[in-house]
């Protein structure tokens, strides 16, 4: 099921999210002695990872992965790795254990398998996954009309990962696979400002998810779905 969570102010709107993550997080240690976070990368996100890196966290029991990334160095600028490394690995989080998805596979096709193996580190059912979605209504690295988007969102594939080349922004990329991230406990999709709501709207309104991906994620019946919007 899928809730909108509507906030007067993005500080306001961080404070809750980052109460939810906490909490979520404090429950899983609690229970299993580890938890688990996977984050998107983009902008959307930066001023949430602060915040959540200040929080008093066994961090050193936390594992944190991506929901996607660029095939990119990660020390360039668009790089998500490098963006979490310098937003959210900082203050109490730099105990957390991060696991990247970027190798050195001359495509994220080619590198599917050696960061997938990686993964298997990271305790699953995630705790939390933190989704963005852009413009053009991908969430993750699931981009509309994408070649590859079919595997992407195959509940059958097995796959945790999956190279994504989108036709609406740059860069080749490699993304957690629609089954990878319904294997969680708790979706928390971040939006912010009016186009983001708009998007959202013509995403609930409709069902061709080639066209929306983020429709999967929202249409889905596995896991409870909690947006984050405010202007
Ligand atoms: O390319 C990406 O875009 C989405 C949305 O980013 P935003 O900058 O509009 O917040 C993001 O969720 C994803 O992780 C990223 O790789």
């Amino acid at each position: 099921m899928f809730t909108l969570n509507q906030y007067s102010s993005s500080a306001l709107l961080i404070d809750d999210m980052v109460k939810h993550i906490v909490t979520a997080l404090e429950q899983a240690i609690e229970q299993r002695g580890r938890a688990s976070i996977a984050v998107s990368g983009g902008s959307s996100p930066i001023p949430m990872f602060k915040k959540l890196s200040e929080q008093s966290l066994p961090w050193n029991k936390v594992y944190i992965t991506l929901v996607d990334d660029r095939w990119v160095d990660t020390t360039h600028a668009d790089s998500n790795e490098n963006l979490v490394m310098k937003h959210l690995l900082i203050n109490k989080a730099k105990l957390a254990n991060f696991i990247g998805f970027k190798n050195n596979a001359p495509t994220p096709f080619a590198g599917e398998q050696y960061t997938q193996d990686k993964l298997r580190e990271i305790p699953v059912p995630f705790d939390v996954v933190i989704l963005g979605m852009g413009e053009d209504g991908h969430t993750a690295s699931l981009f509309p009309h994408a070649e590859n988007l079919h595997h992407g969102l195959d509940m059958h594939s097995g796959k945790l990962v999956v190279g994504m080349v989108p036709l609406t922004a740059p860069h080749e990329r490699m993304t957690l696979t629609l089954p990878a991230i319904l294997n969680s406990h708790h979706i928390y999709l971040l939006l912010n400002g009016k186009s983001k709501k708009q998007v959202l709207e013509k995403a609930l309104q409709g069902h061709d998810v080639d066209e929306m991906p983020i429709r999967a994620v929202l249409e889905q019946k596995k896991v409870d779905v909690i947006g984050f919007w405010a202007e």
